[in-house]
């Protein structure tokens, strides 16, 4: 198999450098809109953009998380994959893959039904809509475990009825399409796009699971690759035991 280290996956060309941005190039902030990047994280990916096909991949929809990197030249997929951007968006097209759009429709009821039932009954609850479904945040609810609850149950017939697939992030309930398209998926089309010789992924939350493993499955394939996980004190087992490394903020591994 193709070495890990991570000095030999630097030194592959082309090489790609992918990032989640959520609990990786931003601290989790009390709500969605008050994420902010890291001060040295927008400067850095410029950066990194000089020498490598540097990418975000995110949860949030494309147009949200450029929003808050808000840095030129680099790729941003968003929506956990379905959506993909050559550039800012205020520039570039955002594409969403052909295989989501039967799922606008029932991500949007969903959306409506969580306004109309959950949002009178959870304070601080926050619905966040996307191209595709959306997440719904009880970071700020009186008893987040007991607004969890709610949101699950009052999901799950409606969800199985519009075939629409539901997943948990921090403090956060995502409402899916029911695709297998993932982070992972989508790390290797990004890989595959510009037909890379190695790759570099960072993340820290459940979905990033996904772009962990397919660094072992590209790693398996030949490509050089290389796993970071940011841990922070809820960081699910799974992904540190997928992680290559482990950092506690992404501010020291700046300065390979
Ligand atoms: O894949 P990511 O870029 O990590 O996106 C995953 C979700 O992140 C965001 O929610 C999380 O961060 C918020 C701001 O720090 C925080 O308030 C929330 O509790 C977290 O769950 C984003 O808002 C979601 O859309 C993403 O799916």
């Amino acid at each position: 198999m193709v070495s890990k280290d991570i000095s030999h996956v630097l030194s592959q060309h082309p090489l790609g450098l992918v990032f989640d941005i959520d609990g990786t190039l931003s601290p989790i902030a009390p709500t969605p809109d008050e994420a902010h990047l890291y001060p040295e994280a927008a400067h850095y990916l410029q950066q990194a953009s000089q020498f490598a096909h540097a990418g975000i991949i995110t949860g949030r929809a494309v147009a949200d998380g450029a929003r808050i990197v808000n840095v030129e030249g680099l790729t941003y997929i968003g929506t956990h994959g379905l959506e993909w951007c050559d550039g800012l968006p205020g520039t570039h097209k955002i594409e969403l893959i052909p295989e989501a759009e039967p799922y606008i429709q029932p991500g949007k009821e969903l959306l409506d039904l969580a306004e109309k039932v959950l949002v009178p009954q959870i304070p601080g609850l926050i619905v966040q809509r996307k191209s595709i479904g959306g997440t719904l945040h009880y970071r700020l609810a009186p008893d987040p475990e007991q607004a969890r609850e709610i949101i699950l149950e009052a999901l799950k017939e409606p969800a199985a009825r519009l075939h629409m697939h539901i997943d948990e992030g921090k403090r956060a309930v995502e409402i899916l399409a029911p695709l297998t398209i993932n982070k992972g998926k989508a790390l290797r089309r990004f890989v595959e796009h510009f037909a890379l010789q190695g790759v570099i992924f960072a993340g820290d939350d459940r979905t990033d699971l996904h772009g962990m493993i397919e660094i072992e499955r590209l790693r398996q394939d030949g490509y050089a690759t290389h796993g970071i996980v940011v841990q922070h004190p809820d960081t699910p087992p799974a992904l540190l035991e997928h992680a290559d490394t482990i950092v506690q903020g992404l501010r020291r591994w700046w300065s390979y």
